[in-house]
């Protein structure tokens, strides 16, 4: 024999108040949404719902299509019944419910349900009063409304009276209902204005702005950068962009204030926008949007999907005609939201030719846009990290080696897709050992006459596992250089591995080590230095020792390269060395 499921009506309750909505608030907006059904189910136009708050309860009233007493039974009485849907049991579009649950949520606020309502379908309907109780009993008896329509009451359970109050009734009502297409009033004071104020019509555009500047100083609290109009007819969607004045985080979650057929669905919804269209906060109205059950968030599906490409590519339009028609503006727009400009040219040309045109980027000849660095040089040099662009951009600069530092957030993945859309950049990370080709070599007599001083130096600072070399190059006021390149710093890291390694481990990496021996370090002097050449001109080895590795110390600390243990060793070595020949030699100094 089969029988039918039993509900345990508090049960239900619970799981709704406590797992689906995120507040007991909503059972407004879902009595609120009833009553607007109900009038688009009478046939539209000109419905009116009435609020009242007092005399210890909340009614609301509605002159919309009622229900008969068979219908009472079937509808209100059966949970997850509703008349919203068609004969396949898809929900009907022009509704905002769906579930056949809604009305449940008066279940968090209130044990009684009194529903007093007279179809319009029949002249002839009788009146009937339907009253439910959070236990799951419910009765009905023939009486209430002369009109058609529907009035639903509710005394507040103990602990819930404030939600009743009229205050809260009101900026609930105004809150979710504001814009809704019939004429809602709360103890008799409208609710409802004109609908969706960027649809309003304006005489011109100027007063235009700014009426949505004023608007989204009331509901953001801030003044728009600038007002973008959207609109996406495949998902029924309006609204508009408020590009935010100031800089945002670009991880911070964009919020929007969504309504769908024009009844709030949440004042923060969240996956409206792609990611990186963090720079505007959004209000929009749309028909077609899904709710999830609690209606409080977008369900995610295709639709939701294909809105937010439209909406992003409308962002970018804007974007893109405001690099056309008002460059000031633009850069202005680049200055507070430089980062998501940045993430958005990572996958999109456009906004790749935006940035390549309009932002800034330090280089070795100052801050210019990638565009000029590229009129003035064949190739694009670039650091991948802030320190290395700091180490050698003046010496880079000096040489007329133009140097871009893509160190900053995603600039390095932005210099290197370049040839995206100019096939003739070649992008290329800056090889620093490579630097030394640029500079002057000594002329072939002064070089032999430094070979003793050279074999010297080298003795200095081969513990250090660097090798000394002496150039000619600006600026001049740089005594000397330390270059590591690439190979080398990873040779440095392995011969640092091994020394913390056992022995096993030591071997293994010493034969990676062996491979890449002849990539050393270097130690560029730079002759055309004063201070470098009478260093050069020193004999004694003791304090030549001390020179060059005072030199080597300095290098290191300008270069702001790290200093492992035994680099600080000679440095301090050579720096109290030095100290202690000035203090003995007070007159060579003169
Ligand atoms: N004010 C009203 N006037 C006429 N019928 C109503 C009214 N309120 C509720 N009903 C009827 O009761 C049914 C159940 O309402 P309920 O709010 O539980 O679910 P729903 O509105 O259909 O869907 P959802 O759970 O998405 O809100 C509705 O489908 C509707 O037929």
């Amino acid at each position: 024999m089969e029988q039918a499921f039993q509900v345990d009506l508090r049960g239900v309750v619970d799981l709704l108040s406590r797992h689906l909505y995120s507040s007991p608030r909503v059972y407004l907006r879902e009595l609120l949404q009833n009553a607007v059904d109900a009038i688009t189910a009478r046939g539209g136009a000109g419905g009116t719902v009435r609020i009242e708050t007092g005399g210890g309860r909340l009614r609301v009233h509605d002159d919309g299509v009622g229900l008969t007493e068979d219908e009472v039974h079937r509808l209100l009485a059966t949970i997850g019944r509703s008349s919203k849907r068609d004969e396949l049991g898809f929900a009907r579009h022009d509704f905002l419910g769906q579930f056949g649950i809604g009305l449940l949520s008066a279940f968090l606020v209130a044990d009684e349900i009194e529903v007093e309502t007279r179809s319009a379908r029949s002249a002839d309907a009788a009146a009937v009063r339907w009253t439910g109780l959070a236990d799951g009993r419910y009765r009905v008896e023939p009486g209430g409304r002369d009109e058609p329509g529907t009035t639903v009451t509710l005394r507040p359970r103990p602990g819930s009276a404030e939600l009743l109050e009229p205050a809260v009734v009101g900026e609930l009502a105004r809150a979710y209902g504001s814009l809704l297409p019939v004429t809602v009033t709360v103890d008799g004071v409208e609710i409802t204005g004109d609908g969706a104020p960027w649809l309003a019509a304006h005489p011109d555009p100027a007063r235009r702005r700014r009426a949505l500047d004023a608007y989204c100083r009331e509901l953001f609290g801030f003044e728009p950068y600038d007002v973008i109009d959207l609109d996406v007819p495949e998902a029924g969607l309006t609204g508009v962009a408020f590009v935010l004045p100031h800089a945002v985080s670009p991880t911070a979650r964009g919020a929007h204030r969504v309504y769908l057929k024009r009844m709030l669905l949440a004042e923060s919804v969240e996956g409206l926008l792609p990611d990186w269209a963090f720079f505007v906060r959004c209000v929009v109205d749309a028909g077609e949007l899904r709710p999830t059950a609690s209606r409080e968030a977008l369900y995610e599906d295709e639709l939701l999907e294909s809105a937010r490409r439209a909406l992003g590519e409308r962002l970018r339009q804007w974007l893109v005609r405001l690099a056309e028609t008002d460059p000031v503006r633009l850069r202005g727009f680049l200055r507070l939201h430089r980062l998501g400009v940045k993430a958005m040219a990572l996958h999109d040309d456009e906004m790749l030719r935006i940035v390549d045109r309009w932002l800034e980027f330090e280089t070795s000849a100052g801050p210019m846009t990638l565009a000029e660095f590229r009129r003035r040089h064949a190739e694009v040099r670039y650091t991948a990290s802030v320190e290395e662009f700091r180490r050698l951009s003046a010496v880079a600069g000096a040489q007329g080696v133009g140097l871009v530092n893509g160190g900053y957030v995603h600039d390095t993945e932005i210099i290197e897709r370049l040839p995206d859309i100019d096939p003739d950049v070649v992008p290329r990370r800056l090889e620093p050992a490579e630097l030394t080709t640029h500079f002057g070599v000594v002329d072939p007599a002064a070089e032999l006459a430094l070979r003793p001083f050279l074999a010297a130096a080298q003795r200095a600072v081969e513990r250090l596992g660097c090798e000394v070399v002496i150039r000619d190059f600006d600026p001049a006021s740089l005594p000397a250089l330390y270059l590591t390149s690439r190979a080398a710093q990873h040779q440095q890291e392995l011969s640092q591995a091994r020394e913390m390694a056992d022995d096993l481990w030591s071997d293994v990496l010493g034969a990676l080590n062996s491979a890449v021996e002849s990539d050393r370090p270097q130690l560029v002097l730079n002759h055309r230095n004063p201070l470098t050449r009478r260093v050069t001109a020193l004999t004694e080895d003791g304090l030549i020792e001390l020179a060059v590795q005072g030199l080597y110390g300095q290098a290191l600390l300008l270069g702001q390269h790290p200093l492992r243990a035994a680099d600080t060793a000679v440095l301090n070595r050579s720096f109290l060395g030095l100290l202690d020949w000035a203090v003995h030699n007070p007159e060579a100094g003169s």
